[in-house]
C-alpha cells in the first residue's frame, strides 16, 4: 500500500526548489543503496522549472550523473530537436550541463526516427528498450527510483488524458492520438507502467491545477482524473504549491 504525503510550498519557484532538493536526495539514496539510479522525467513548465533548479544547485554534484539512468513518461512525437519535445526542453534545461552517461539517457522515439511517423511502432520500441534494461527474469521494466509528473488543468498527468482509451492499456508504452493538449499525437508510459515506480511524484502549481488536484485527492476515478490513478510502489507524493492545493482536504496537507 502506498504512502500518500501532500506537501504545499508557498509559491512556484519554492515549490521547484523543494522538489530539486528532494530529486537529488532521492538520487543519492538510491545510489548509496543501490549504486545506481533510475529516474523518469515528465514536460511541462513546472517540471522545467524543477530542472533548472537541480542544475543550479551546487549539490548537484553530489550526484554521480554516470550512474543515473534518465527516462522519459511521455514524449510528445515530433522530429528529434523540436523545441516542443520534452527530450529537447529537459536537456536545455539540464540534462545538457550534466555529466550523464549519453547511453543512459532514454528520449522516446522521434517521428522523424527509425519507425518514421508511426508512433505505435516508437511506442514499441520503446517498450522493446525498457524490457532490455529490465532487470532479470520476466521484468519488462526497469528500476524507477522516482517518476515526475506534472498535473494538467483536466487532471491528466504524461499524455493519459481523462476519457481516453489510453486509460484502459495493459502494456507498458503506448501510442496516443488526439491529444486534446497539442501536440495531438505523443507516446506515453501506461498507468500499469508508472505504478511501477518506488516513488511517483505529482507535482502542480497555480490555481488552475487546483480543482484537477482536489477531485484526485478527493476519491475521483482514473479515468475521469488520471492523476487519481497513479501510486508509487512505496511512495506517492503530491508536491504543490499554495495556489494548487486549496481545494486540497486540510487533513491532507503538511503547509509550508
Ligand atoms: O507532455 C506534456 O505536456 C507533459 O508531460 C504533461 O503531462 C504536463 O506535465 C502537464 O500538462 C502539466 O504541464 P504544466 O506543468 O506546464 O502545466
Amino acid at each position: 500500500m502506498t504512502e500518500t504525503a501532500v506537501e504545499v510550498h508557498a509559491d512556484p519557484d519554492l515549490l521547484a526548489q523543494a522538489v530539486a532538493a528532494r530529486l537529488l536526495v532521492r538520487i543519492i539514496d538510491a545510489q548509496a543503496e543501490r549504486g545506481e539510479a533510475g529516474i523518469v522525467l515528465t514536460g511541462g513548465r513546472i517540471a522545467a522549472s524543477v530542472y533548472r533548479a537541480v542544475r543550479d544547485l551546487p549539490a548537484r554534484d553530489a550526484v554521480d550523473w554516470s550512474r543515473v539512468d534518465v527516462w522519459w513518461g511521455d514524449e510528445r512525437f515530433l522530429p528529434a530537436g523540436d523545441p516542443e519535445r520534452n527530450e529537447t526542453q529537459a536537456r536545455e534545461a539540464f540534462l545538457d550541463a550534466l555529466p550523464l552517461a549519453p547511453n543512459r539517457v532514454h528520449p522516446m522515439p522521434a517521428s522523424d526516427g527509425p519507425d518514421g511517423a508511426d508512433p505505435e511502432a516508437a511506442a514499441a520500441r520503446y517498450a522493446a528498450t525498457l524490457a532490455a534494461a529490465a532487470g532479470p527474469g520476466t521484468a519488462t521494466l526497469p528500476y524507477f527510483d522516482v517518476l515526475m509528473l506534472g498535473v494538467g488543468e483536466d487532471g491528466h498527468i504524461a499524455s493519459i488524458f481523462p476519457e481516453h482509451p489510453v486509460s484502459y492499456e495493459n502494456r507498458p508504452v503506448s501510442a496516443v492520438r488526439g491529444s486534446p493538449k497539442p501536440p495531438p499525437v505523443r507516446i506515453t508510459l501506461t498507468r500499469s507502467a508508472i505504478n511501477t515506480a518506488e516513488d511517483v511524484w505529482l507535482i502542480a502549481s497555480g490555481s488552475g491545477k487546483a480543482r484537477a488536484v482536489g477531485m484526485a485527492l478527493g476519491g475521483a476515478g482514473p479515468v475521469q482524473v488520471p492523476a487519481a490513478g497513479v501510486a508509487g510502489v512505496q511512495r506517492t507524493r503530491w508536491l504543490l504549491d499554495r495556489a494548487a492545493a486549496t481545494e486540497v482536504k486540510p487533513s491532507f496537507r503538511s503547509l509550508r
